[in-house]
């Protein structure tokens, strides 16, 4: 693959960084029996309640459904695997307490962290985005098999803070937000929907189609695609 010349690398995370089964089963498994005990326990946090609320909205529920009927959509929706925000937010907030309380490790890809402080430290800026929470991501990178990572990445973004991630204009608000012209941004991820988006706003793209994950036998129709972090070259602009 050519070398790339860059100023920032924004990263998605699941089957990019780590396998779709460290989000779906780890993660997923872990969070779903708890989001109803912590909606219970929070009744007075903003952030809870907010997401709860939302939740009824975009479920279709009474603005005073209870906790079961709200838990059910959330499950509905882990189950479709569709990533709405406020199902995020809410799984953000338990996987941080089950990072903090060491009951999570997050298992990247071996070539993962070579790759990235390898970028790091020939001073490219690394960022994610991810339908994970800000909140959730910061957590997961805080605890990992190869140590606390966070201190690896300059910024963080969400289909909160940027926007849906096969919409393009999330990607313009992001690279405004990262003050970067779009073409010296270089995203990662292993959903070509995303590539095409975030191509469409001018960034540059690279496919990451790891064998055996969702989209390992894609259609990366025109991004570069590589199978390993490994076989990526990123050049500091
Ligand atoms: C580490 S935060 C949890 C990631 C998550 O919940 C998720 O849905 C990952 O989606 P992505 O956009 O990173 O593929
Ligand atoms: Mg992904």
């Amino acid at each position: 693959m050519p070398a790339i010349t860059a100023e920032w690398v924004v990263l998605d995370i699941e089957g990019t960084l780590t396998a779709t089964s460290q989000v779906h089963v780890v993660l997923y498994d872990y969070a779903r029996p708890r989001l109803g005990p912590w909606i219970e326990a929070h009744p007075d946090d903003p952030v809870t309640t907010a997401a709860v609320a939302e939740t009824r909205e975009l479920g279709g529920l009474a603005s005073d459904a209870d906790t079961a009927a709200v838990v059910a959509v959330l499950h509905g929706w882990m189950a479709q695997d569709r990533k709405a925000a406020p199902l995020k937010t809410l799984q953000g907030l338990i996987w941080q307490r089950g990072f903090a309380s060491g009951e999570l490790t997050t298992e990247l890809f071996p070539d993962v962290t070579p790759a990235l402080r390898a970028w790091h430290d020939a001073g490219l800026r690394l960022a994610v985005f991810s339908s994970g929470s800000v909140p959730g991501q910061v957590a997961s990178f805080s605890r990992t098999t190869e140590g606390d990572l966070t201190g690896l990445f300059r910024e963080h973004f969400d289909t909160v803070n940027a926007g849906p991630k096969r919409e393009e204009p999330s990607y313009r608000t992001i690279a405004e937000r990262l003050g970067a012209e779009p073409d010296r941004i270089v995203f990662l991820s292993d959903v070509p929907a995303e590539l095409d988006a975030a191509r469409s706003a001018g960034w540059r793209t690279v496919g990451v189609a790891r064998p055996g994950e969702p989209f390992g036998d894609a259609d990366f129709g025109p991004h570069p695609t590589v199978a390993s972090l490994a076989e990526v070259s990123v050049e500091p602009a």
